[in-house]
């Protein structure tokens, strides 16, 4: 994919106030409408990156450069644990950054019913979070980051929690959102086959100092099918991933993933 870099990061380095150096000199390139997926060993600083990106936390060195200027960049950023309000329905979980950013209620109403049915929660505007299984949670989740229409969506291990069946589905269908929307997508997993699955790329980083230790392309057209999950071709690249990662976790071998 030949797009511009929708997000450049050069020479960035994140030492925290406990001198714990979470990332040392990393670069790297996401083009606008990029899928791309993160793994590493816990503690190799992913969600550090995705933080630094998000603004949530100061860079000690480097710099991040956007394709967008300010007022054209959209973040929307979803974590692994849904983080619902449990006293409001659907509804009002995903009206919220609407509401937090002012925006009038008719266009409210009709963003929110939008977002709702494209991750097929349009009947279920009325539940309460308790009343909804783990991947209707997330469903609820990533309406309330895509009801503010970003063109950048930052994914910390959005499906860590769920089961491989509803992880699967939610897999597929966060896929053909992206494909129809085009978002730059940053998505952070310990899941080689997801991210193999999902994403133009795979970066694969190293712990003690966080750092990438490969940046392994997938050639594998969109849209992609259930079928490719069981090509040899998928097989291939899990491989790669699964071999890079050996790599990343040799220098440590107590490390968990
Ligand atoms: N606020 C903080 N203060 C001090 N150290 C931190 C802070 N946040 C993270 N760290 C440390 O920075 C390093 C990178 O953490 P980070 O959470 O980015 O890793 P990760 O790859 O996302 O881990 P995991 O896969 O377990 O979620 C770790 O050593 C972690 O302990």
């Amino acid at each position: 994919m030949n797009n511009p870099p929708a997000i450049q990061l050069s020479h960035i380095s994140k030492v925290y106030k406990n001198g714990t150096v979470a990332l040392q000199d990393l670069n790297l390139a996401i083009p606008e409408s990029q899928f791309i997926s993160i793994v590493g060993p816990s503690g190799c600083g992913k969600s550090t990156v995705l933080k630094l990106i998000a603004g949530l936390g100061r860079i000690s060195s480097g710099t991040i450069n956007w394709g967008l200027p300010p007022q054209a960049r959209k973040l929307a950023f979803v974590f692994q644990d849904a983080a619902l309000m449990p006293w409001a329905n659907v509804k009002e979980n995903v009206r919220l950054p609407l509401k937090l950013a002012g925006v009038s209620p008719q266009e409210t109403n009709s963003l929110v019913q939008q977002t709702l049915a494209l991750v097929g929660l349009e009947k279920c505007e009325r539940s309460y979070p308790r009343e909804l299984s783990g991947g209707m949670k997330m469903r609820v989740s990533i309406a309330r980051a895509l009801v503010t229409q970003p063109n950048i969506l930052l994914m910390d291990e959005p499906f860590g929690a769920l089961d491989e069946i509803t992880r699967s589905k939610l897999n597929s269908d966060l896929l053909n959102l992206w494909y129809q929307h085009h978002w730059t997508v940053v998505f952070v997993t310990h899941n080689i086959y997801e991210a193999v699955y999902l994403s133009n790329r795979v970066v694969v980083m190293g712990t003690n100092p966080g750092r990438i230790i490969a940046d392994i392309e997938i050639a594998a057209p969109y849209p992609r099918s259930e079928e490719f999950r069981t090509s040899s071709l998928y097989n291939e690249y899990c491989r790669q991933v699964s071999q890079s990662l050996e790599i990343a976790m040799s220098y440590f071998p107590n490390v968990a993933f």
